[in-house]
């Protein structure tokens, strides 16, 4: 389903800051909020990237009426100063923050016995400890201002089940996700919302580079492991992220949404027995219906 959900200006005259906004699944997330009226702050670390970005999503869907401009503003999740001077920023260019999109992420695959102290330390460091900053940061901001803003965090299927390969990543996803519920159950008394979303694969340069190499892909298709036989699309990630960002959610929080087309089900024992043909379930209607006879007499 390639197509918005929301009603036209569902997200008008709200700010939201969106983490890692310059590339992959944080561009597409933007650009639909974008489309929904909303003015956007863009932060990542690389400035080129980020007006790059800007650029491209103010021609796609520029509106004449003051709403749904874009802000791109350099900035190193890791480093609280940087995050001040972003939402310093945002006010001051529009005026208020209703929205944050915590989207940022570093990750690769590796043996863990292959990794060194500092792989570990930075993609903590930019997936738990930069989203504890930003939320850290903005709700201070909101909580002083007495503003009812939310919260959205992009986690992982594998913070919830863990999954080797990828220890760093699913050690700061868990914890950010731990934050999250956490965090909605503490703030809900200021009107703040905390919610997540756990994508299963939706294909960006930045994960297939990191995560799905080519030797990879060579030997296996991510597909054949998800029950609805696809990969994600953009635009389902981002009507879901929307939806969490709007005030059609007001009554959900602390909540993890799963969008993996099924991905995370097959843990189920069973689940891999797709690949016995039916005549070979024809053989084991009868072996078992032959043992039940056996066990009858
Ligand atoms: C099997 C089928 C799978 C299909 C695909 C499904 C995918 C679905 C699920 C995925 C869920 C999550 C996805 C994501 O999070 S995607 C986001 C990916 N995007 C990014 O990572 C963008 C930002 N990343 C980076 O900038 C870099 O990758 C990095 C995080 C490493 C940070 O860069 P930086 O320049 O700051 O760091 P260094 O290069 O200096 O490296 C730091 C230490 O890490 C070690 N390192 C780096 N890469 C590896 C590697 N591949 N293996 C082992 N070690 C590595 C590096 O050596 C440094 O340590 P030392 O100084 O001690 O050597
Ligand atoms: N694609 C997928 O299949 C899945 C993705 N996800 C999650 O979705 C999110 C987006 O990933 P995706 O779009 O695929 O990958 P990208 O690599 O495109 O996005 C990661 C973004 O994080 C930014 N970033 C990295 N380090 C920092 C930092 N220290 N400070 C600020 N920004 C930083 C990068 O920008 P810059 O380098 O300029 O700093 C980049 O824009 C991530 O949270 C990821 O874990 C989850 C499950 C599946």
């Amino acid at each position: 389903m390639n197509q918005g959900m929301l009603r036209e200006g569902a997200l008008q005259g709200k700010t939201i800051i969106v983490t890692g906004g310059g590339t992959g699944l944080g561009k597409s997330m933007s650009r639909y909020f974008l489309q929904l009226g909303a003015n956007v702050t863009i932060c990542s670390r690389r400035q080129n990237v980020l007006d790059e970005a800007a650029k491209e999503l103010m021609d796609e869907t520029g509106r004449s009426d003051g709403s749904g401009q874009v802000l791109a503003l350099a900035c190193d999740v890791r480093n609280p100063q940087e995050i001040e001077n972003v939402i310093a920023e945002t006010v001051n260019r529009f005026g208020r923050i209703d929205g944050l999109l915590n989207n940022s992420a570093g990750n690769f695959i590796s043996p863990t016995e292959r990794l060194s102290y500092k792989a570990f330390d930075v993609i903590v460091d930019i997936v738990l400890r930069g989203t504890y900053y930003f939320t850290l940061a903005v709700g201070k901001h909101w909580i002083e201002n007495q503003i009812k803003g939310t919260v959205l965090n992009i986690s992982t299927t594998y913070a919830q089940t863990g999954s080797g390969y990828v220890v760093p990543s699913a050690v700061a996803k868990g914890g950010a996700l731990i934050m999250t519920k956490s965090l909605a159950a503490e703030w809900g008394k200021y009107g703040i919302r905390l919610n997540a979303i756990a994508p299963g694969p939706f294909p960006t340069k930045g994960a297939w580079d990191r995560l799905f190499p080519e030797p990879l892909m060579k030997l296996m298709d991510p597909t054949s492991r998800i029950p609805l036989k696809r990969v994600g699309e953009h635009q389902e990630l981002a009507n879901l992220a929307a939806y969490l960002l709007s005030d059609f959610s007001g009554f959900v929080t602390g909540e993890c949404i799963t969008i993996d087309g099924g991905e995370v089900l097959m843990a189920g024992e069973f689940n891999h027995l797709e690949q016995v043909s039916s005549e070979m379930w024809d053989v084991i209607e009868q072996t078992i219906k032959q043992a039940n006879r056996a066990s009858k007499s």
